[in-house]
């Protein structure tokens, strides 16, 4: 199934028709440099276009009040000091003859998304609109918002399409106030926000946009809001609270639709936002929610005012809903302190709610709520000046080409397997080199072994050759001694492939954990066995109680180990080794496929025991982009493995920066 854009150049014809330094920067080139972008890139001819509509009254009325929506009804017949009387009673917008209109497609283009969506004409999609929507409330335009495009959205999921749980993540870099408002007592939307805050001196300066925000009533836990109290912020900061808060809590929650508020403001050399994310972030970004829901999400534009970030970033956006593998996430640093300091605030005022969080530390000693009080105090909760700040002309690399190998999925299977469709059978092309023969031969080969053992092993070096030179995407094999062949890779590896290896064994089983203290392999064991071996930085075995056939404690750990120790680690390559009698479950097998195709420009490559037949339908699917289907509701995982991931944090965390969940201790 295809990505949807939807894009109408109706909604560049409104903008700012007097003076207003707090709204100049919402111009319509916004919107043509990001749908220009996709065209030149020629992402947007590989989308299914999509028309807008007009929203109804009744779209509207979803969300908001009768009475703000006939103020708006009337400002297309105003008169110029009318809009400009109409525009007083709010806050940082603006309004123009043309806006409503405009905000109806806004709005109707997201509500196309939803059914293209939900009808399954597509998988997922993109809506460039303007209007922005989410700061936008029940009765009150805000921060260029006149309708509140995502919200309306969620609702009429709900009552259109009976859809029970609703995720919305919030990259903008503003808190979208409007949304929070909304769902704050609905458990059914779990609403997610990043935002510059610094500690209620940023715009809009709410009480409520702060960590300990986390819903009403029933919604008690439902709305989570993530304050940046500094600029700068890096892609390790933004990586780091998608796999130690949203990632977890969003498969505990299980949404049957992910709605994505994509600001771009987040991005580097945005006046707004004064971060320094790179755009090729937004891929992972994306990649990392794409598992979600059964791969149902719905990205609709809100913020982003640099008109070179903000195209990169939409490019890198949809890139990756068309399925195409992610960017290398190059250098990642240590999350900075004040990131590290809301992470662990935002995961101790959640621990009540989520169980994955349950072993969170308490808030830091150095409480940043204190922080914010004592700035009240000095009175210095100041809007950030509207004049123009001398921002230093940001300026950063290119996103790397993402070029899509021409394979996408390779399979080495035994006579008698079909090859999955979409799939390619690989065998090792031209004569075997004597010297791979012999030194396989030698090394692998148990006598009795007849010569196709040796033939499978040389096609999966052979394999492994052709994805180290992105010839070829992914690849699944079917092996016979499953420990040996993950050896050969490793050794060839060691030798022969330019890249480091992940590699990642599903079950128990001998790893030989001295493959390597060289760094050139990292090996990630999830097993029900204590392993004995040394502990090393490059041999993390990670002991779940009831091994790998229970969802919630592999969840866990994948989302809070395994993912940020890949990112970090960043290979060329993963193997990804599932281990005889692992116990691990088709679904969780397909999401772990999923998660790890972030990594490595979507290298992966699978083994398998030849008996495994019936997994080579389902791993293949995820090999070739499709999304995992949803886990459903998670139970809590076990305490004993929710500590036992912590405490492994907790060790490793000096060694590799992304485990941590906690500001260092002042001292
Ligand atoms: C959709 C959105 O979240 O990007 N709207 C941002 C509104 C910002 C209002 N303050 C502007 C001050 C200018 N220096
Ligand atoms: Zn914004």
């Amino acid at each position: 199934m295809g990505t949807a854009l939807i894009y109408d150049e109706e909604m560049t014809k409104y903008k700012l028709l007097w003076v207003d330094p707090a709204c100049k920067i919402e111009v319509p080139e916004r919107l043509t440099v990001s749908h220009e972008a996709l065209v030149a890139t020629g992402l947007a001819d590989r989308c299914v276009s999509i028309p807008v509509r007009e929203a109804t009254e009744a779209d509207i009325l979803l969300v908001h009040s009768e009475e703000y929506l006939e103020g708006v009804k009337k400002t297309p017949y105003m008169t110029l000091e009318d809009l400009q009387e109409f525009t007083l009673q709010y806050g940082d917008v603006y309004f123009h003859p043309n806006i409503y209109h405009c905000a109806k497609l806004a709005i109707g283009a997201s509500l196309q998304l939803v059914d293209a969506v939900m009808t399954g004409k597509v998988r997922n999609g993109m809506a460039l609109v303007r209007p922005p929507g989410h700061h936008s409330m029940r009765s009150a335009a805000s921060g260029f918002c006149v309708f509140n495009n995502v919200a309306i959205a969620a609702q009429y999921a709900k009552r259109q399409y009976g859809v029970k749980r609703v995720l919305i993540v919030d990259w903008d870099i503003h808190h979208g106030q409007g949304v929070q408002y909304c769902f704050e007592d609905d458990p059914s939307v779990l609403y997610f926000s990043w935002h510059r805050y610094e500690h209620q001196k940023f715009w809009p300066q709410l009480r409520e946009s702060d960590f300990d925000s986390v819903g009403k009533e029933k919604g008690a836990g439902f709305n989570i809001n993530v304050p940046w109290n500094k600029v700068k912020m890096q892609n390790s900061d933004y990586l780091s609270i998608f796999f130690h808060v949203l990632l977890p809590v969003a498969y505990e929650f299980s949404p049957d639709l992910v709605l994505v508020c994509a600001g771009f403001d987040s991005a580097i050399g945005d006046p707004e936002g004064e971060m320094c994310a790179t755009p090729d972030i937004f891929a992972h970004l994306t990649h990392l929610l794409m598992n979600l829901a059964g791969g149902k999400v719905c990205a609709v534009l809100e913020g982003g005012y640099n008109l070179t970030s903000l195209p990169q970033s939409v490019c890198q956006t949809v890139q990756t809903l068309l399925g195409d593998p992610a960017p290398r996430p190059a250098n990642l640093e240590s999350p900075c302190k004040s990131a590290l300091e809301s992470l662990q605030c935002v995961r101790s005022a959640h621990r009540q709610y989520w169980s994955c969080l349950k072993h969170a530390a308490d808030l830091p000693t150095s409480d940043i709520s204190t922080k914010r009080i004592k700035l009240e105090e000095e009175g210095e909760k100041t809007g950030e000046g509207e004049e123009d700040k001398g921002t230093d002309e940001k300026v950063w690399a290119q996103p790397p080409k993402r070029v899509a190998p021409s394979i996408r999925t390779a399979v080495v299977l035994p006579d008698g397997v079909a090859c999955p469709d979409q799939c390619e059978r690989f065998s090792s092309p031209g004569d075997p080199d004597p010297l791979v023969v012999s030194k396989l031969r030698e090394n692998y080969l148990k006598d009795g072994d007849d010569g196709n053992a040796l033939t499978t092993l040389y096609s999966l070096t052979a394999l492994a050759d052709k994805m180290d030179r992105n010839e070829i995407c992914s690849g699944l094999v079917l092996v016979r001694d499953v420990s040996m062949a993950m050896m050969c890779v490793v050794q060839h590896a060691a030798t022969a492939l330019s890249n480091r290896v992940l590699v990642v064994c599903v079950g128990d089983g001998k790893v030989r954990s001295d493959c390597s203290e060289d760094g050139k392999t990292l090996v990630v064991q999830f097993s029900s066995k204590e392993s004995d071996d040394q502990r090393s930085k490059y041999y993390i075995p990670v002991c779940l109680q009831k091994g790998c056939s229970d969802v919630p404690g592999l969840l866990h750990s994948i989302s809070g180990l395994l993912l940020p120790l890949g990112y970090e680690y960043d290979p060329g390559l993963v193997l990804l080794v599932q281990m005889p009698d692992s116990g691990i479950c088709d679904s969780v097998w397909q999401q772990l496929i999923g998660l790890l195709q972030g990594l490595a420009r979507g290298h992966t490559l699978v083994l398998m025991r030849e008996d495994e037949r019936t997994r080579v339908g389902p791993t293949a699917s995820s090999l070739l982009g499709n999304a995992a289907p949803s886990l459903g509701q998670l139970h809590a995982p076990l305490p004993e493995d929710v500590k036992a991931v912590e405490s492994l944090r907790h060790r490793l965390k000096s060694d590799w920066k992304l485990l941590q969940t906690t500001a260092p201790e002042t001292g």
